[in-house]
């Protein structure tokens, strides 16, 4: 099969993105391996899949996989926002107002006059089981969301929560690491994705924060390694740090791939996103 793709990166989160407006597309996890493997397809930490929505005011549906294991995931930031570029650069759309869904989730994508684009992330979900995390036998730290788990032989404070996708953050701080670069992502990281307490693994954070509104950010993302920029990972982080009273309700995540601003007034409000999304290249590749 010959396919047309367009590569995308946003904050050097990179993906391939695949146009199913026109007529549906049958690929499986195989193929999506392929075209996610960076020396055999055309490689990507994530591949989506635009559809038309048949949901009343709904624009489209996107769909995420991993890109090295082929799996349907439930949420992706970066991807968000690249999805919303790439439906107005095309012409699929002519508002700057998008609303799209996901496996699990409606959201609501705004195209910014600088190219930047702003994603309504929903709101933050707290509850362990929601995430999910098995919490049996532990006794959640000073805020709810955090939980003290055992890795890698030592216990570790880590916040647990899902922006649609599971996330478990670490304020370096706790470790007494005050720089993201030295933070020990190779081995936590694996460590963390892996972890039995999460039944569908888990996407996991390490957070440096340099002031109330200032962090830096790292992330070994489930089933991709880690990756130059998570954009649900830097919500989860903010969202980690204003619950612990660390963080303002708006903040600058400092990415190694990019900047991306999150804003979250606390409680039932939505966690707003706002990043880069730009077109790399577009090709055709056999699969
Ligand atoms: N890069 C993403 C998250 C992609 C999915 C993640 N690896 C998972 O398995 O949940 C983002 O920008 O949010």
């Amino acid at each position: 099969m010959r396919l047309r793709f367009t590569k995308m990166q946003g904050a050097g989160n990179d993906f391939v993105v695949l146009d199913a407006t026109a007529a549906p597309l049958a690929i499986d996890a195989r193929q999506m391996r392929q075209l996610g493997d960076r020396r055999f397809g055309v490689g990507a930490d994530q591949l989506l899949i635009v559809e038309r929505s048949a949901t009343p005011g709904v624009d489209f549906r996107y769909r995420i996989f991993n890109g090295a294991s082929g799996e349907e995931v439930e949420h992706c930031g970066n991807g968000a926002r690249c999805f919303a570029r790439y439906v107005r650069d095309r012409g699929l759309i002519e508002r700057d107002t998008i609303v799209v869904e996901t496996v699990n989730n409606q959201l609501v994508l705004k195209l910014q006059a600088d190219g930047r684009v702003t994603v309504d992330m929903n709101r933050p979900v707290l509850e362990a089981a929601r995430v999910p995390f098995d919490a049996s036998g532990l006794r959640p730290l000073a805020f709810a969301q955090q939980w003290p788990v055992e890795v890698l032989g030592r216990t570790l404070p880590l916040a647990v929560l899902s922006m649609g996708n599971p996330h478990a953050v670490l304020d370096l701080a706790a470790i007494g690491c005050d720089d993201v670069d030295r933070a020990p992502v190779e081995t936590l990281g694996p460590a963390i994705e892996a972890h039995a307490r999460f039944p569908r693994k888990v996407n996991a954070g390490f957070l440096q924060i340099v002031d109330r509104g200032h962090v830096r950010l790292r992330v070994f993302e489930r089933d991709a390694g880690e990756t130059l920029a998570c954009g649900t990972g830097a919500c989860a982080a903010v969202v980690a740090g204003i619950l612990a009273g660390r963080l303002d309700p708006q903040v600058d995540v400092e990415t190694r791939g990019g900047l991306l601003t999150i804003a979250w007034p606390g409680g039932e409000a939505s966690v707003a996103m706002t990043g880069p999304a730009e077109t790399v290249f577009e090709g055709e590749i056999t699969l």
